[in-house]
């Protein structure tokens, strides 16, 4: 499907979200939406009521309306009631634009049988647990080939309260299911993660950004304008996060960015150093008896490209042979002897002028467009 056609969905979308009074995208949806529909992978922190779930909804419906044949999409939540609030969302809005979807909420009381008739097939959409999954995949209602043949998205929802729940194994065991190809997004709010002490909060966010260099790859450069979202790019080596760097914007409204870097040296560019960053370095280097090595081993046994062999396989060749680009803002490149005050205005006055989802969508088409990077 070409971006026009991509376009005529976009707007059943917004008629959608229009029937529900929702009119203009939150500041962590108009970061989010324009870099997941690009094909990015992404670790997203806003506070709790900043219309997280859409930011990752909408993209994952609009890609969802596009694919032919059908992909499959896989929601992790911590709660079952998570799940169903989520489920909810889903439906209403696919309910809006009048198409059919299979969507179902898996809940751990269901029976094996119960289990394998929703996951016949291979529905559109799976909100679950992630134990639940787990589940599914050792009692057969799932079987791990359709997972791994037909999985385009995996969202960690609530990743910080997925991760602190325990679910760090079941979310691990089944990264092993997870397709090179898939786009994987990590949602959490900062001031719940921020709320934690210390200890679970390191470890917490350790563990995303775990899982994310497992599943994604971590980026080659971030810039620390980038608000609240991080590029992944080709995976260097080792697959070690060295350090994480955190930024708040003033009405803490895109929260934090979680990066992770190769080399040391990059470090002290400008970028900022606070004392989450000392409690989370600790706790990275201190990573002997941590799940880090066995992430990292797991994705080495995966084979995922080293050094810089390229970007991932598979994402409908988009990321195929191109040379990364080292981030992702919304805007123009700023030009190497601007200011980062300049470049900071720079980039919110370019915010400013996407004020609606139909916006952001032409944006990204623009944009997109541009790079010819979306063919069908
Ligand atoms: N662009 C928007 N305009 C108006 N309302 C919105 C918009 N996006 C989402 N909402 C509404 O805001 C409410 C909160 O959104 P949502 O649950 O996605 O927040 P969240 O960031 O995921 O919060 P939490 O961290 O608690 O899950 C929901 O009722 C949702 O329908």
């Amino acid at each position: 499907m070409t971006m026009s056609g991509a376009s005529k969905i976009w707007a059943r979308l917004v008629r959608a979200l229009s029937k529900k009074s929702i009119e203009k995208p939150t500041p962590i949806q108009r970061f989010a939406i324009p870099l997941i529909l690009k094909g990015e992978d992404a670790v997203a922190r806003a506070k709790t009521g900043s219309g997280k779930t859409l930011a990752y909804l909408l993209p994952v419906l609009q890609k969802l309306f596009a694919d032919s044949p059908s992909k499959s999409n896989l929601i992790l939540v911590p709660t079952r009631e998570l799940c169903q609030q989520v489920y909810l969302e889903v439906t209403s809005l696919i309910e809006l634009c009048r198409v059919q979807l299979k969507v179902v909420q898996l809940r751990s009381t269901m029976s094996a049988s119960e289990l394998k008739t929703y996951l016949a097939g291979l529905p559109d959409i799976v909100v679950s647990t992630p134990a639940c999954m787990q589940t599914c995949l050792k009692n057969g209602s799932l079987q791990a080939k359709a997972l791994q043949e037909s999985l385009s998205f995996l969202v960690l929802d609530e990743a910080d309260l997925l991760l602190s729940y325990g679910y760090e194994d079941d979310i691990i065991a089944l990264t092993a299911y997870v397709p090179k190809s898939c786009q994987c997004l990590l949602m959490s709010a900062t001031a719940r993660l921020q709320a934690t002490t210390p200890d679970r909060m390191a470890s917490a966010t350790t563990t995303a950004a775990l899982a994310s260099v497992h599943l994604l790859g971590p980026p080659t450069h971030v810039d620390p304008l980038d608000r609240g979202f991080v590029k992944f790019g080709p995976l260097p080596q080792p697959p070690l996060p060295d350090r994480f760097q955190s930024e708040v914007d003033e009405g803490g409204c895109y929260g934090e960015i979680i990066t992770h870097t190769h080399s040391p040296t990059r470090d002290g560019d400008g970028e900022l150093c606070d004392s989450e960053d000392s409690i989370l370095d600790a706790e990275l280097y201190d990573s002997e008896n941590s799940i880090l090595e066995a992430v990292a081993k797991k994705l080495m046994d995966r084979g995922l490209p080293s050094e810089n062999s390229g970007s991932r396989e598979g994402r409908d060749g988009r990321l195929e042979d191109q040379q990364v680009p080292s981030f992702d803002v919304i805007g123009p490149p700023c030009s190497p002897d601007m200011s980062k005050e300049t470049e900071e205005e720079a980039l919110l006055d370019d915010v400013e002028e996407v004020d609606s989802i139909e916006e952001v969508n032409k944006a990204v088409v623009a944009r997109v467009t541009s790079q010819d990077v979306i063919e069908n």
